[in-house]
């Protein structure tokens, strides 16, 4: 072949200013029976529950979770937000004004934590017998200022999102720093009946179709996981 000599044309590419990601082994977090019959409990009698996860799933796996979701802000690989799929969605920044990432099940975290999402899912069809298909998550972060206004995250009936799983990432969260996650009560509306710190570890889990939350306004990036078991194989809109 003749020509010039080969020219290596692909820019230059600094590296990023972060840290690889995780691909260590984590340990698998322990999923008893007990703890499941606690999870459908707490759904079945008011509709909601937060709970402490940090020694369940392990400082090493919140870590690398958190790892990844930092990597994935500053790289700007997180999106604007919408309100509802497909034709009916939307993006208005008075409502919800987070940036999210969908996971993907593919990193050693995020491929521990989807054997962790799929045991709740077992576990709450053998009590509570939903029909939890299958799950999706994505992973969001709330810069100082965002909020996310009192809403449902299903209509009723439409047997798409049925529970609700959101896991808090940040280490030393404090009240000065907003981003709490109220929730209403389920027979009426304007009543408060919990607030939940958004720090590392913590868990709240409700129904979908039942329970109002809002995210209150953050005043220190926020950063967290959101999962929703689901009954339909196919997506539907929400
Ligand atoms: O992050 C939270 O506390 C809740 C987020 C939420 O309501 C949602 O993404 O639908
Ligand atoms: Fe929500």
């Amino acid at each position: 072949m003749s020509g010039g000599p080969l020219v290596d044309a692909r820019p230059t590419v600094s590296p990023l200013p972060v840290e690889p990601l995780f691909q260590e082994p984590v340990p698998a977090p322990l999923v008893p029976d007990d703890w499941l019959d606690q999870l459908a409990a707490g759904l079945t009698h008011t509709g909601w529950m937060s709970l402490d996860v940090r020694e369940r799933l392990g400082d090493e796996l919140i870590a690398a979770l958190r790892q990844e979701v930092t990597t994935l802000h500053l790289t700007e690989a997180m999106k604007a937000a919408g309100i509802g799929r497909g034709a009916d969605h939307m993006r208005d920044r008075s409502v919800r004004r987070d940036r999210i990432a969908w996971l993907q099940g593919l990193t050693v975290p995020q491929a521990t934590l989807f054997d962790f999402l799929e045991d709740i899912r077992n576990g709450l069809n053998a009590r509570l017998f939903l029909g939890l298909r299958r799950f999706e998550a994505h992973y969001a972060t709330y810069e100082p200022g965002d909020f996310y206004r009192k809403h449902i995250d299903s209509f009723a009936g439409r047997a798409s999102r049925v529970v609700s799983l959101v896991l808090y990432l940040n280490e030393d969260w404090a009240a000065e720093d907003g981003g709490m996650l109220q929730v209403f009560n389920r027979d009426n509306h304007d009543e408060i009946v919990g607030r939940v710190l958004p720090e590392a570890g913590r868990m709240a889990l409700f129904m979908s179709e039942e329970t109002p939350h809002e995210v209150m306004i953050a005043q220190r990036t926020r950063y967290s996981l959101a999962c929703w078991f689901r009954q339909d194989e196919v997506p539907i809109p929400l």
